[in-house]
């Protein structure tokens, strides 16, 4: 029967490309050695994969070429369906906008309100005049945030400067800050190293409720492995240059994991 006659017509399948496909990349900086090389993983809509390997081993430079922040030495990457190399200036823009890093210094501006910080984080969907002082941005700029404020349940400290923050509701106002723009993919680079233990767990549990709910696609690097097999679909390991693990957690324990710190 021909697949285009009315009676044998099936749904096409539905193909979704990968928010995230790294293929033999490489890094080295300057004349040094390469810190990882031939690396090669492809991140799903909606994954969260947890990176992890020993200090050093290239997770941050890694997570940063997936970005396109900083150029491989080799190799290709496609973030949303652009392939990195050659993209210009205002596609590059483009893709950012649709991407939130959330890094292990929440690197909130210290002396603005929480409200400005928030709002930062939609400068990439604006056009014409940028303005993300709180008492400049369009109104529609501040609800978001105080929206994204509210998952985050930091609404009441809006108006408090963000240097006269703990570290975890920094951590959480960070998180504001990523999620406003309603990114596709967010990168958490070590999101818990500077909070406490409570902190930490309080964090982490926060940041997936919210990524899960809204679909969110996830690459988070960590040194607990707890968290990695909690939070992780996925787990990709590198260690010794080379990417060691690339396995669903079902199938990972935490012994397995600790090899590739070996
Ligand atoms: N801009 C740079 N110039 C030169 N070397 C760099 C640069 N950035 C990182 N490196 C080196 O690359 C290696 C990997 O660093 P990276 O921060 O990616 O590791 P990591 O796995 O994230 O470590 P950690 O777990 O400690 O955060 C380190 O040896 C670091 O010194």
């Amino acid at each position: 029967m021909a697949l285009d006659s009315k009676a044998g017509a099936r749904a096409a399948p539905v193909i979704t490309m990968p928010d995230l496909k790294v293929e033999g990349l490489a890094k080295a900086f300057g004349a040094a050695p390469a810190i990882f090389s031939d690396v090669s993983f492809t991140v799903s809509r909606g994954e969260a994969v947890a990176l992890v390997g020993s200090n050093g081993a290239g997770k941050s430079t890694l997570l940063r070429c997936a970005l396109g922040l900083i150029a491989p030495s080799a190799g290709r990457i496609e973030l949303l369906g652009a392939e990195l190399t050659g993209l210009g200036g205002r596609d590059m823009r483009a893709l950012r906008a649709q991407t939130g890093l959330v890094a292990q210094k929440h690197n909130l501006v210290p002396r603005l309100s929480v409200l400005s910080n928030v709002i930062h984080g939609l400068l990439g969907q604006q056009s014409g005049p940028r303005y993300w002082h709180q008492a400049l941005a369009p109104r529609a700029a501040r609800e978001k945030a105080m929206a994204a404020l509210e998952k985050v349940s930091m609404a009441d400290f809006a108006q408090r400067r963000a240097d006269r923050l703990s570290g975890g509701q920094s951590q959480r106002v960070a998180i504001a800050r990523a999620l406003v723009a309603s990114p596709r993919l967010l990168i958490a680079d070590e999101p818990t190293a500077s909070l406490d233990p409570a902190a930490g767990e309080e964090v982490m549990a926060l940041f997936f409720s919210l990524v899960r709910r809204e679909n969110v696609t996830v690459i988070f690097t960590s040194h607990n492995m707890t968290h990695a097999l909690e939070y992780g679909d996925r787990i990709l390991g590198l260690g010794r240059g080379r990417l060691q693990l690339d396995a669903p957690v079902a199938d990972l324990c935490a012994a397995e994991l600790r090899k590739i710190y070996d």
